[in-house]
């Protein structure tokens, strides 16, 4: 299995920092990397900070939860078949939410070959103290981020006086209790930290996550039977506001093969499928472990 880490944080929070450094961390100790580097602009100046060695794949032009998973999960799986490595590190950009960015990545298509570890999320400490300069939608954006980390960096610590510092590490905490929050600059962080986080998603047929996980997760469910469209949608609107994303193939009775489904907060999308595809669906949210599934054991 690849442990895969999403890197998110604001625009010149320090990302591409963190990224050089856990890269140099995974080399010294014999891990192979690979990465996925997302850019909104036309050109990735950030990829000169990769070294040639450690397989690389970019997405310009668009951000990983705008531009379609289906483009991800092709260069997910082309890394997957043409390298061999041991972690996979996705940047996203300092536009994506946190749950697009992860419904991105996390596809039934290759849940059995990667370990989704987490989000980890670089916040600018001095952004954090000033944060109510920034638009609504900005703030909202800057917040989610937090909120959804599994790991925080309350990065730039150098630019704060000690009084700010325990301010800052206060406030985060408070709103995002469930990560573990670092002060760090340059993005600098101990790799035991990423390597000691739990993955988020594991097929619930092997092995739960534990409840106290109250935090952003996903969970892959297989379905055991066939199932009535009526019934699943009847209980689709059963479920909590907490569940923010499923996709996958629904298996519904009358039908040849495994429907594509899609729900994003409350909006509901089938497609037929010609191909015979595996009976999966992802859940992303929170508690998604105690959801009871229609037509799963
Ligand atoms: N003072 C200070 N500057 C930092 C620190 N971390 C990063 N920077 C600087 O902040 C700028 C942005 O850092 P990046 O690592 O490129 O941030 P990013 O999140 O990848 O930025 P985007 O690519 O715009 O999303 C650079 O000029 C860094 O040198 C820090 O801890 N302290």
């Amino acid at each position: 299995m690849v442990d895969v880490y999403l890197f998110s944080g604001f625009l010149g929070s320090g990302k591409t920092s963190m990224m050089t450094d856990v890269i140099r961390q995974l080399k010294e100790q014999n891990i192979k990397p690979a990465i996925i580097m997302n850019e909104l602009g036309k050109l990735n100046f950030d990829s000169q900070a990769v070294e040639e060695d450690v397989p690389l794949k970019e997405m310009l032009n668009g951000c990983i939860c705008c531009s379609g998973s289906e483009k991800t999960e092709a260069q997910i799986q082309t890394l997957l078949a043409e390298s061999e490595f041991d972690v996979l590190i996705i940047e996203t950009t300092g536009a994506a939410h946190p749950v697009e960015a992860l419904d991105a990545v996390y596809s039934p298509l290759f849940a059995d070959q990667l370990n989704i570890k987490g989000i980890v999320t670089v916040a600018d400490s001095k952004r954090w103290l000033e944060r109510d300069q920034l638009s609504p939608q900005v703030r909202s954006l800057f917040l989610e981020q937090i909120r959804h980390a599994h790991l925080i960096l309350a990065n730039k610590s150098d630019l704060l006086t000690e009084e700010e510092r325990a301010k800052v590490t206060f406030e985060i905490q408070s709103l995002n209790p469930h990560a573990q929050l670092l002060q760090t600059t340059n993005g600098r962080v101990p790799l035991k930290y990423l390597q000691s986080l739990h993955a988020t998603a594991r097929p619930t047929n092997i092995e739960s996550a534990p409840i106290s996980q109250m935090h952003l997760s996903s969970r892959l469910v297989t379905f055991t039977e066939p199932v009535e469209q009526e019934v699943f949608e009847e209980w689709l609107r059963t479920i909590p506001s907490t569940i923010y994303r499923m996709k996958g193939y629904v298996p519904i009775k009358g039908m040849k093969n495994p429907m594509l489904f899609q729900y994003a907060y409350g909006l509901t999308q089938w497609m037929p499928e010609y191909m015979q595809m595996s009976p999966n669906i992802v859940i992303i949210g929170e508690n998604v472990n105690e959801l009871e599934v229609v037509g799963t054991l």
